[in-house]
């Protein structure tokens, strides 16, 4: 439980939520830190996106164009952040996305990521383009419970291999990238000349070091059946912006879709994960994944505040993932900042749940939301 009650500090006492996490969560700031702590280079392969940026820069402000409805008299003292995903109990709707190369925020990397992840019960993704192997992270998560983000490789052993790793390593569910069939033109990138630094490990893609690797052949609709099978996990396909795409995925085997526009790094001009949401929602609603439980709908994409998760989950994502805050929480603080940015979130969520009357994520819904006329699109 989460439930934010006010108390009177010490004298001397920082402002913290009651729960431990901080009072105010400043991810402008955290971000403006993270470009003095990281070399700009690395800076900009982390917070870039495609082409003009155009889908980077909407994604925050399309969250911002609903409006909350909130709900009075309805007794909701507190707001229980718990929940289940794909079965799995996490302790928050607000979970990590796989993001590449943590390595270079951080010395410790994705077991820095994992174990803030671990202590903040959210749930963690790790990506196939890990500085630690698949094993590592599944040990520093400790038991909590993470999912694999998976690439197709050039070698379709080596495919296989990772899949089989992951399910023997204990991670819950794979998430299958579908949005990258090539890597997206990130022109920040390209007059970079950024290539990854030596000696960095890629340790689950054995490569010499150079530009970001590029992906296998890209997935089809029979990988979803196929990948289950090989892992036996749950699949989760990420990289979803149609409703049509999420039926396919969901009538080969899909578990779970996730929205998500890759963070605005691979097409520029696509629709923002909070457009694209409803759409997504309205063509699964109710229809029955693999082991005949309702198939999830997780998204992504410039939530950045406790309101913007709120609009998520009241538009039907049973999670919502985070991905360059956490970058930013990592290269300033290690695992203790990637655990700030998760509870400052989270904070934020609940106290944003009790200001509208929602007592837990399966009771946000889409009464809470209006898209303002007067507002631009
Ligand atoms: C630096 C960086 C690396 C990423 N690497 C991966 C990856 O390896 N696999 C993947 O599925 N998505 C990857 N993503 C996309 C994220 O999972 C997620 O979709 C996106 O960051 C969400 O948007 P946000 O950064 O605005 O929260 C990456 C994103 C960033 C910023
Ligand atoms: C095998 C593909 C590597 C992709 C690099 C990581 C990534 O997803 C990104 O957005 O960057």
């Amino acid at each position: 439980m989460t439930g934010l009650t006010q108390r009177r500090r010490e004298p001397g006492e920082q402002p913290r939520s009651t729960d431990g996490g901080p009072a105010h969560l400043d991810l402008d700031d955290l971000e403006t830190r993270a470009r003095s702590a990281l070399p700009a280079e690395v800076f900009d392969y982390y917070a870039g996106g495609a082409d003009a940026e155009v889908t980077l820069g909407e994604a925050p402000q399309a969250w911002r164009s609903w409006r909350l409805r909130p709900r009075v008299l309805r007794g909701v003292d507190h707001a229980d952040l718990t929940t289940t995903l794909l079965g799995t109990p996490a302790a928050t709707p607000v979970g990590v996305a796989p993001w590449a190369y943590q390595g270079m925020a951080h010395p410790d990397g994705e077991l820095a990521t994992a174990r803030a992840a671990a202590g903040a019960g959210a749930l963690l993704t790790v990506s196939t383009s890990a500085t630690h192997t698949v094993e590592e992270v599944a040990s520093a998560s400790a038991g909590a419970p993470a999912w694999f983000q998976l690439y197709r490789q050039h070698s379709p052993v080596h495919t296989d291999d990772l899949a089989r790793r992951a399910g023997a390593a204990g991670y819950r569910a794979l998430v299958l990238t579908v949005d990258l069939p090539v890597l997206g033109r990130r022109r920040r990138d390209l007059r970079n000349d950024f290539a990854l630094p030596a000696g960095l490990r890629m340790a689950n893609q054995p490569a010499p070091g150079g530009a970001p690797a590029e992906p296998g052949p890209p997935w089809t609709a029979a990988d979803i059946g196929r990948f289950a099978d090989l892992s036996g996990l749950p699949v989760v396909v990420k990289g979803v912006l149609r409703g049509d795409d999420a039926l396919a995925c969901v009538r080969a085997g899909a578990s779970a879709v996730w929205v998500s526009t890759h963070g605005g790094r691979q097409v520029d001009l696509v629709v923002p994960s909070a457009h694209a949401l409803p759409e997504v929602v309205d063509a699964v609603l109710g229809e029955p994944g693999p082991d005949g439980a309702d198939v999830e709908v997780y998204v992504d994409g410039g939530v950045r505040s406790g309101t913007d998760a709120l609009v998520a989950l009241a538009l039907g994502a049973r999670a919502v993932f985070v991905g360059r805050p956490t970058v930013w929480g990592l290269a300033t603080g290690g695992a203790a900042g990637v655990r700030a940015v998760l509870d400052g979130l989270s904070a934020e969520l609940a106290h944003a749940m009790l200001l509208c009357g929602v007592a837990s994520p399966a009771d946000a819904g889409p009464d809470l939301l209006v898209r303002s006329g007067w507002l631009p699109r």
